[in-house]
């Protein structure tokens, strides 16, 4: 079947039709998004502050625009819109993190519950249900309490483990009877790495001097101390919503990773290390340890004390700790090798020895979206997630981000504006590389896209677009559907 299709590409230069109807009966496709990138509402129904709010107001320097997300794409206000825009659009799923501030606005159970932050998530989860919607919820997008922060330095400590677990089960007892889909954290790498290594970019802003403008950290042990402690809360949470919850609620319960997929710079044993080096401390931090109760091999060897390490009770109690793995694809790298460090310096960007680049020999792997890190290569997709079905023992996977941005223009006419053309080709062509690993044995059960809106890009602020749907920041936040909105709704027909 498919070598007539891909005949077809090669004359026409079209990717083959794709719709719904091409993929397993009860696959399901929706959007997604996250909390302090969407809500605004900052100061409002009671929410405390979390470490973004102190980041953005604090450091806006650090941000593309200088902006924030007091006001985001103010979906505390409109998400009634939000969920009328998914129906029409025939999603059957939306993922979208809880603020743990607006739960508990000092960020322990002790600190009291924000009823009013309760009522939000309560009226949103209700809105998508009566619109059949299913929730996704992921429980940490980010978004860590000031107020722990300033306690004990957040996840650098220990202490977090048992704040984010009363966290955890105060959203299971308040949702859990709707919710069947949960999330502990989403990419604990992308929390860990820019956050306490590279340079500050994330909040909490914590990097080496050697690594950037930072008042305090350190790259070469925060990184993994950060995350460990994230994996320990994650695994304590699945065993507890499992032991009190799942029996009842019926829900099932996962953490969501994030990979780019790792093109040797040539096929020399030096560069196809370097590439499974690069897969290892980017993806196998987090599935080595929740598949085998270990960190990866050549992690161990190279970052060596500076790496924490689980007692026997704790790998026994995070190895096998989901029902499913959310996995987040973007884009993909050339990886070469690099000497070893010189054992100065330590920063986890350097210690997987791997020189990762988008280009090589000049020509980019793909072509570059407007995200400096963005280079679109469809064909990671599937190599991404066949490597985790050969080599994690084909676990349920479902697909929680994909997706591409285009810079915010903001000289173009609205209508030029949703000629998202370069959208509807990235998603055409990841869904038919997903689709080809699906048809190949991996186990995945769903596929969201990010994202339903444009929203606060993180340290890009809003001068790129990730949308779905236009945002007007401008004007009330309105929302139009941009051309790859059309394109889903018809993609999405039953
Ligand atoms: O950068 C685009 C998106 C962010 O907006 C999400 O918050 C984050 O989960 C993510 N991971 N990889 N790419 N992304």
């Amino acid at each position: 079947i498919l070598l007539p299709l891909l005949l077809v590409v090669a004359v026409s230069g079209e990717p083959p039709p794709i719709s719904r109807r091409s993929f397993p009966e009860g696959f399901i496709f929706g959007t997604a998004s996250s909390s302090y990138q969407y809500e605004g509402g900052a100061r409002e129904g009671g929410r405390g502050p979390s470490i973004w709010d102190t980041f953005t107001h604090q450091h806006p320097d650090k941000i593309a625009d200088k902006s924030n997300g007091d006001v985001a794409a103010d979906s505390y206000h409109l998400y009634k819109e939000d969920v009328r825009i998914m129906k029409d659009m025939g999603v059957d799923a939306y993922r979208f993190s809880i603020s743990w501030t607006r739960i508990l606005p000092n960020g322990s159970l002790s600190g009291g519950i924000n009823r009013e932050g309760i009522s939000y998530y309560n009226n949103l989860i209700n809105e998508l249900l009566l619109k059949g919607v299913q929730p996704f919820v992921t429980l940490f997008h980010w978004d860590s309490p000031q107020a722990l922060e300033d306690k004990y330095n957040g996840f650098l400590s220990p202490n977090i483990i048992n704040d984010y677990k009363e966290y955890a089960e105060t959203c299971f007892k308040e949702f859990g009877d709707r919710v069947k889909h949960w999330i502990t954290f989403n990419e604990p790498l992308s929390f860990c790495v820019a956050g306490y290594a590279s340079g500050g970019m994330f909040a909490p802003g914590r990097c080496s001097p050697w690594e950037g403008n930072c008042s305090a950290g350190d790259s070469g042990r925060e990184p993994y101390t950060a995350c460990h402690h994230q994996l320990l809360a994650h695994a304590e949470t699945v065993r507890l919503y499992k032991e009190k919850y799942q029996v009842l609620q019926k829900g099932k319960i996962g953490i969501t990773l994030v990979s780019n997929w790792f093109v040797p710079f040539s096929r020399s044993k030096s560069n196809i290390d370097a590439a499974r080096r690069a897969l290892d401390f980017m993806l196998g931090w987090f599935m080595d340890p929740l598949i085998r109760g270990e960190y990866p091999l050549s992690m161990r060897e190279l970052v060596r004390n500076r790496l924490p390490q689980f007692t026997k009770e704790q790998s026994e109690l995070i190895k096998g700790s989901f029902d499913f793995i959310g996995l987040n694809y973007y884009t993909s790298n050339y990886a070469g090798s690099l000497p070893p460090s010189n054992g100065l310096n330590n920063s986890y960007s350097t210690d997987a020895r791997a020189n990762l680049t988008a280009v090589r020999n000049g020509i980019p792997i793909g072509p570059q979206a407007a995200s400096p890190w963005l280079y679109i290569y469809p064909q990671g997709f599937r190599e991404l997630v066949l490597y985790v079905k050969e080599n994690y023992g084909n676990p349920t996977i479902y697909i929680t981000e994909n997706g591409v941005d285009e810079f915010n223009n903001k000289t173009l006419p609205l209508q030029e504006a949703l000629k998202d053309d370069t959208r509807i080709d990235y998603y055409h062509k990841h869904l038919l590389s997903l689709l080809s690993a699906i048809r190949d044995g991996a186990n995945v059960k769903g596929y969201f896209a990010w994202s339903l809106l444009d929203n606060f890009e993180w340290s890009n602020g809003y001068t790129v677009r990730f949308g779905i749907n236009f945002v007007d920041y401008n004007d009330g936040a309105k929302r139009y559907p941009k051309m790859s909105a059309h394109w889903f709704k018809e993609f999405l027909q039953k």
